[in-house]
């Protein structure tokens, strides 16, 4: 029986992925898994049976990325699984960026009394008028799931847009319209966007991207978007723009109490992802990930080991955890001798300072197999697996 630890809600068709060998609830103790949205595990007293994190979504700023991966826990992420929700919500907030819908509205509702609302309302009007995105620089900070989306949807919204990442990945390159400029000086894209979007992790190179300096170099009347994380925008420095008019409004969905009141902050409540399309997508693919790592050993979406994965089409499997230095495979498989097992397939990754190795076999190793390789210096940790069907 595997035990799974959920924090924060997860959505049910997430949790009804696990079959009857698993355990799932929120005071699971000794858990083999962690399922976790927002909730800050950074200094949590974690299982000594952890074995992997699933973060339902894209940020792991919440996770101590580097205290798991010495621990041999394995941290998974859900890629593009709520890309869409965070790309509609960036355009609404373009859109009540460019013109006082909320105030219009906020005016409408005080005028349930009013029998000349029909008349009033056209006088009422001006004062909520905006400007369009049609024509309109958009610049993109960070062209991944959500960037992409975000650029070539502004395209069709007829504005022109400008991209800047630095470490674009294939996929995201394949999917990114040929229309949308490349800069690859941040500068370029802050002295000409009328827009800006950020949609990039949060870690100690990008905290603070947006601050005094790159604000400075910024069109009068910018437009600020940061659907990503509220640490990649100085606050006091953009509260001083808003209160000069250098940036003529901030929309964030990471609001704190100093920004909420600005008249020129608009402030969501961390919605980027609340719906339930992604809320489903995210849950569904978190589960996978924490179920083929468990039964199969097999890794993929890890944001802290390599992908790693292999069809399991011999009866027994060991997969082993051991540091990014030579000699570990020999040391390993020599290990295997005691059992006498043969090994029928071998795949190994590595990532940074960290490698993962699986070994099919066709006998299953011994406990004590199992000790010796975990005994061998640099090996985090070696499981064995059994086939079964998933
Ligand atoms: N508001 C929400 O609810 C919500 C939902 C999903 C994601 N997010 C946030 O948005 C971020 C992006 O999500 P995603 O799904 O697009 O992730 P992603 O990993 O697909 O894309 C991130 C992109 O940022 C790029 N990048 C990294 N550092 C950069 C830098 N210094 N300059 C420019 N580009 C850089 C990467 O190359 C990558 O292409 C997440 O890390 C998360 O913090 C927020
Ligand atoms: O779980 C959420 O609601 C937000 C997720 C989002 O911030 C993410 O990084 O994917």
């Amino acid at each position: 029986m595997y035990k799974i630890k959920l924090y924060n809600n997860i959505a049910p068709i997430g949790i009804q992925q696990f079959t009857a060998d698993y355990e799932v609830g929120d005071d699971i103790e000794n858990e083999d898994a962690i399922l976790v949205r927002s909730a800050n595990l950074h200094n949590i007293e974690y299982s000594d049976h952890l074995k992997c994190i699933a973060r339902a979504g894209a940020g792991t700023n919440n996770i101590d990325i580097d205290a798991c991966t010495q621990r041999g826990i394995v941290v998974f992420n859900t890629p593009g699984a709520n890309s869409n929700a965070v790309k509609e919500l960036v355009f609404a907030g373009m859109l009540l960026a460019s013109r006082d819908i909320y105030g219009g509205i906020s005016w409408a509702k005080t005028q349930q009394n009013n029998e000349n609302l029909a008349k009033d309302m056209e006088k009422q009007k001006k004062k909520y008028a905006g400007t369009e995105l049609n024509q309109k620089t958009l610049g993109v900070i960070g062209c991944g799931a959500i960037g992409v989306q975000v650029a070539n949807l502004a395209l069709r919204f007829g504005m022109k847009v400008r991209g800047y990442d630095p470490f674009m990945s294939i996929d995201a390159a394949w999917n990114l319209s040929r229309y949308v400029h490349h800069d690859s000086d941040i500068d370029d894209l802050f002295r000409n966007s009328d827009f800006i979007t950020i949609h990039i992790p949060l870690n100690e190179k990008t905290k603070n991207t947006i601050n005094k300096e790159t604000i400075a170099q910024m069109k009068d009347g910018v437009k600020i978007l940061n659907f990503a994380r509220g640490g990649l925008v100085n606050n006091d420095d953009i509260l001083e723009a808003l209160n000069t008019g250098k940036v003529a409004k901030y929309v964030t969905d990471f609001p704190t109490p100093e920004l909420v009141n600005h008249p020129n902050v608009i402030a969501i409540p961390h919605l980027g992802a609340s719906t339930a399309e992604s809320e489903e997508n995210c849950a569904i693919k978190a589960a996978q990930e924490t179920m083929h790592y468990l039964q199969y050993g097999n890794i993929r979406n890890s944001v802290n080991f390599p992908d790693c994965y292999m069809d399991f089409n011999a009866p027994f499997r060991i997969c082993v955890i051991h540091h990014n230095v030579p000699k570990m495979i020999s040391q390993i498989t020599n290990s295997l001798s005691h059992d006498n097992a043969n090994i029928e397939n071998l795949m190994n990754k590595s990532r940074n300072e960290i490698a993962y190795t699986i070994l099919d076999l066709d006998k299953e190793a011994s406990p004590e197999t199992i000790q010796k390789i975990e005994a061998i210096p640099g090996v985090v940790k070696a499981r064995t697996y059994r086939r079964q069907p998933l």
